[in-house]
């Protein structure tokens, strides 16, 4: 049997988005087949067209169907822990078992055919999500009524930050402070606020291997909490859906938080062999104490919208149905107050822990930096991006 690969190029690439799709000439018995050839054939032609990414998941499904299709049960031996990308296409073939050959290759027909019919009528649905709207390609940015929304537009991914969606927040913070809106206000598209760090940022492991990547990711890190502990006007959430990780402990760092009832709070570092950010080991302490702090941040304990209010770390809960009309409206009265008065008391009130801030913040990404390189952190990335494990 003949066979070669091809790699679908895809916007935002990361390394486990360019998995290989096999493209093959099979001479297969017709006759033993629910699939004919001739589907299977087709099938494959037309991932090559789908037009969307259809995400990690799917790709790693066709990526098993296709080896156990034209190879059987998997035969290889199992790669490294840090071969991010091939143990997860080799657990992924694993896992199929003994499936036979037949069934593999009706199953494979049958997902592309399911994917292209989603893909193609989410785009229809959901026309311009995901795409730049603004100049950025990860966020909506809009200023209006004096006020500056920033938007996390991932929706597909439950706005999880990738490396682009980080550098483009910082970039929007930079300007929204500089533009002569009274407020700014950071919120998410879709069901999600943010499911945190997106978790393929530690996949494509840059030459001088997992130690410059982890150093390079503290530096990031760095710099983009320090945004958040010097914005210099009130800064708003909008949580319109669960919050998940490093969009939680950010938000000790706001202004005010007002939440939908729908959303929740999960910070599970333990689970994910981490550990805090976004200055949260000092500012949740504080704000909640630390015997509540702890449940968060160490038992990755996930508070509804109500626990979150009641022990300080959202403003004000709203029912979902009402959420968007509710807090705009209030918004947009606090952003008729005079800017200056505003900015000058949110001073009095941050600077004087800015420094402590900073502080906390580098230690925290120093902490994190050893973190991303421990067994139990690289464990829990591959187990979700092998769709073992999710929170
Ligand atoms: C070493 C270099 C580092 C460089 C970066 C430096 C900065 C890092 C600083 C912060 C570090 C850590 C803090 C954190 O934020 S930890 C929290 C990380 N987040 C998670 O663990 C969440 C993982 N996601 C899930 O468990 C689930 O997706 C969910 C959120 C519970 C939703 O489940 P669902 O069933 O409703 O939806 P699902 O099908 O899973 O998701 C839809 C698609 O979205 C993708 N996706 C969702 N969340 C993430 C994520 N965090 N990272 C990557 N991808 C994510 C998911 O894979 C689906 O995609 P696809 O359709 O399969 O392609």
């Amino acid at each position: 049997m003949g066979w070669e690969q091809i790699e679908i190029s895809l916007p935002n690439c990361s390394a486990l988005q360019v998995i290989s799709f096999p493209v093959v000439q099979l001479h297969l018995n017709r006759t033993a087949m629910r699939a004919s050839q001739k589907d299977f054939e087709n099938a494959m032609n037309q991932v090559k067209l789908l037009k969307k990414d259809p995400g990690n998941e799917a790709k790693l499904k066709l990526y098993a169907l296709y080896k156990q299709a034209t190879e059987g049960p998997c035969n290889m031996p199992k790669p490294g822990v840090f071969d991010l990308i091939n143990k997860a296409k080799w657990d992924a073939w694993n896992a199929l078992g003994s499936l036979p050959k037949e069934t593999a290759r009706q199953n494979y027909v049958d997902l592309v055919s399911s994917l292209s019919s989603s893909l193609e009528s989410s785009s229809q649905v959901e026309p311009g999500t995901d795409r730049k709207s603004t100049g950025y390609e990860t966020l909506m940015v809009t200023s209006e009524d004096g006020i500056t929304k920033i938007m996390l537009n991932r929706p597909t991914k439950k706005n999880a930050l990738n490396v682009e969606m980080y550098h483009e927040i910082m970039h929007a913070l930079k300007a929204a402070s500089k533009d002569d809106s009274a407020i700014t206000v950071l919120t998410g598209n879709g069901d999600y606020y943010s499911s945190g760090n997106d978790l393929t940022n530690f996949t494509d492991i840059p030459p001088g291997g997992v130690e410059e990547k982890a150093k390079n990711g503290a530096i990031l890190l760095r710099e983009f909490v320090g945004c958040f502990i010097d914005f210099p006007k009130p800064l708003i959430a909008m949580v319109n859906g669960p919050a998940v990780g490093i969009s939680v402990t950010l938000l000790g760092l706001f202004d005010a938080v007002y939440a939908s009832d729908r959303a929740t709070f999960h910070t599970p570092f333990s689970h994910l062999g981490q550990s805090p950010e976004g200055c949260s080991s000092y500012t949740f302490p504080k704000i909640m104490s630390p015997a509540k702090a702890i449940e968060m941040l160490v038992f990755g304990k996930k508070l509804t919208a109500g626990e979150a209010c009641a022990q300080g770390l959202v403003t004000e809960v709203f029912p979902d149905s009402t959420f968007q009309k509710e807090v705009w409206t209030r918004l947009k009265a606090f952003a008729k107050l005079p800017p200056n008065a505003m900015r000058i008391s949110k001073g009095i009130i941050r600077n004087r822990e800015k420094e402590t801030l900073h502080a906390v913040n580098a230690e925290e990404c120093s902490v994190l930096q050893g973190r991303w390189l421990s067994d139990e952190c690289m464990n829990a990335v591959v187990n979700f991006l092998s769709r073992k494990s999710k929170l």
